[in-house]
Order: structure tokens, then sequence, then C-alpha cells
């Protein structure tokens, strides 16, 4: 695969740049940000092209860069084919070229994300959430310190597909329930404060929530499965169908309220 034209000059300056890992994840995935929003304005097309092109290029740009400045690492896109080569390697970027697909080919939202994270030896070790629609790309290692908690719980659930219990949960909790599009959107929003918590079940992948856990995590939030276990990446089948990111003095509360709804 080669970069194409207007792409390839910003690979370079990565590559003079991108001994940190977590500085690579974070000009990678704003990198990505800037192909996808130039595609989204450049000229109007059909919410079908449109989403299918802004997963293809932005994965195009990514894997490319990562061969080129990672040779060595393997990766886990979203939308590759997946190698099981990855299940054997030290370091494996898990990546979501565009997460929010739906929200993306929807021209007023901004409720969609890049995310570009990397495990290594067991454990989520670095990544970054880019948000072009809104500006900012958080990182693992820079993430804004946590605001105050709003008295009223406020919890993000999916626009189009949230858990069952999830009004039983917030009734029990005495919180509202915010929907909004991609688990990244809403996983940024509770580490710049604008919810308590993301509460998500019913299906989702490793490359969903990889970077938006390892960012949360960095800003001190709790991350989890909905039973409390340990979420853990680049298992040999991706499906993870199931994730809270919260404020840490609601975790048990809200990992209550689930256990007791669902
Ligand atoms: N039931 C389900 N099964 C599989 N993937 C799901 C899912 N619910 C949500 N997701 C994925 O999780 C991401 C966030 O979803 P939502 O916006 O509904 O909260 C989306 O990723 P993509 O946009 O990368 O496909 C979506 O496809
Ligand atoms: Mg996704």
């Amino acid at each position: 695969m080669t970069l194409s034209e207007p792409d390839f000059p910003d690979t370079v300056a990565v590559r003079m740049t991108c001994d940190s890992d977590v500085e690579l994840a974070r000009l990678l995935a704003t990198h990505a940000g800037v192909i996808l929003l130039r595609l989204r304005t450049r000229k109007p097309m059909p919410a079908s092209r449109l989403k299918a092109d802004g997963d293809r290029r932005s994965h195009d740009f990514l894997t490319a860069a990562l061969a080129k400045l990672r040779p060595a690492d393997a990766v886990l896109s979203e939308e590759g084919a997946d190698d099981a080569a990855r299940l054997s390697a030290r370091r494996v970027w898990i990546v979501d070229p565009l997460d929010g697909t739906r929200e993306y080919s929807e021209l007023d939202r901004d409720d969609w994300a890049i995310h570009v994270a990397l495990w290594e030896d067991g454990e989520l070790v670095a990544g970054a959430v880019a948000l072009p629609g809104l500006g900012p790309t958080l990182t693992s290692e820079q993430p804004p310190q946590l605001r105050p908690a709003a008295a009223k719980p406020r919890i993000l659930v999916s626009r189009s597909r949230p858990p069952a219990y999830a009004e039983a949960v917030a009734e029990k909790l005495g919180a509202e329930l915010l929907p909004m599009g991609s688990a990244g959107a809403k996983a940024m929003a509770v580490v710049r404060g604008q919810a308590e918590a993301y509460l998500h079940d019913g299906g989702q992948y490793e490359w969903d929530s990889a970077a938006p856990v390892v960012v949360a995590r960095g800003a001190g939030l709790h991350t989890s499965r909905v039973d409390g276990s340990p979420l853990s990446y680049n298992n040999p089948n991706p499906y993870q169908p199931d994730l809270l990111i919260c404020r840490p003095e609601l975790a048990t509360p809200i990992l209550s309220a689930i256990a007791a709804s669902k």
C-alpha cells in the first residue's frame, strides 16, 4: 500500500518525531481525523459512500503509517483482515479508524472518533482518541484533570443500541441517561467532565474500547466489564460485548445497580 500524496508529508513529519508510542498514537489519530474531515467537507456524497470511504481511507492511512513507523508491531483494525500473527506478537496496535461511522455520515454531528491504542505484553500501555468534530485529541499520558462530578449523575449510552437495563440502572441511581454516538466520543465525554459514566452492553469489539479505555485509565477513571471483571485485549476473538467507564466513586453503585437490573 502506498500513502496518498497529501498524506505523505505528514507521515514523514511523524517519522521524525515519533520515538514515543503515545505521541505516535496522538499524531496518527489526529492526522486520520484531518483526512476524515477533509473527505466529509470536500464534496457531498451519499451517506453509505461517505461511511465506506471514511472507514477505508482512515484504515489505509493508519495501517500504512504503522507499517512504516513500527514495522515489527502487529495491527488489529476494525477494517482489516485479522492476522493470527498478532496472537504471538509482543506489541499490537488496536485501532478503530472511524468509530461512530453512522454519526460521521450525519454532517451536523460531531460524536465520532479515531482510536489508536498500543497493547504490549498483556496490557494496554498507550493510546489516543481523536475527536475531529470537536477539536482535541486526548491521550493516555496527558488527559485533562477530572472536573467535579454533577450531583445528578449523567450516564452516556448508545444512541441506537442502549443496554436493555439502562433505564432501570438510571432510576436506581437517580441518574439521567444521555444518548450519544461513538464509544470514543462517549468515553472522552466522561474524561472531559461532560458526563459521569458510559455504559454499554449487547455487543462491541476490542477496537471500540481499547483506546478509549487506556485514555480513561490515564485520567483516573474506572474501566471494567459490566460484571466488574477486568477488560482484556488481543484475544483470539476480539468480541467484547459490554463496558463500563465511570468516575471511580460511582463504580460500586453502578455495578450494583447493573447486577440488580439485568
Ligand atoms: N450490539 C453491537 N454489536 C456490535 N457492535 C456494536 C454494538 N453496539 C455498538 N457497537 C459498536 O460500538 C461503537 C459505538 O456504538 P454506539 O455509537 O452505538 O455507541 C460502534 O462502532 P463503529 O462505529 O466503529 O462501527 C458500533 O458499531
Ligand atoms: Mg467502533
